[in-house]
């Protein structure tokens, strides 16, 4: 499995391109894509926790983080699907606050 960094290197290269989509088609590809990454950072373990207790709450925050982030995609993937490009666009929009919310609760 790849590390954590390297999927969170191609969710920023998926979100960049989520943000600078206009069509429906477009927008589906690449949500897509950053649904994949955010799938392979979830079944990672970031490396400033691999050193951490089992029980260490750090581990239910990362978790939690990655929760949210999938559900937003997947919010933002039910408009597209339903054909509403600017109702994908506002949520794939509100992505950027849980990474800055969870990259600052986990000091990154
Ligand atoms: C689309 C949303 C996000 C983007 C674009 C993003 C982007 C990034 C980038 C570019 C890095 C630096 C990687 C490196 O240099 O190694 C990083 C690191 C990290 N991010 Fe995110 N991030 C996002 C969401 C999140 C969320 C929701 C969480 C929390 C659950 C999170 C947790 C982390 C962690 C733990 C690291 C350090 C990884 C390691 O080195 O082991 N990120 N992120």
């Amino acid at each position: 499995a790849q590390s954590v960094g390297a999927s969170m290197h191609e969710m920023a290269r998926s979100y960049r391109a989520v943000m600078q989509d206009e069509t429906l088609k477009s927008l589906g590809k690449d949500l897509s894509s950053l649904h994949d990454a955010a799938l392979k950072a979830q079944a990672g373990v970031p490396d400033f926790l691999r050193n951490k207790p089992a029980d260490d709450p750090m581990r239910q925050t990362y978790r939690d983080g990655i929760d949210k982030l999938l559900k937003q995609i997947e919010l933002a993937q039910s408009y597209v699907k339903m054909g509403q490009l600017n109702k994908a666009k506002e949520a794939a929009k509100k992505i950027a606050p849980i990474r800055n919310t969870y990259h600052r609760k986990l000091g990154i």
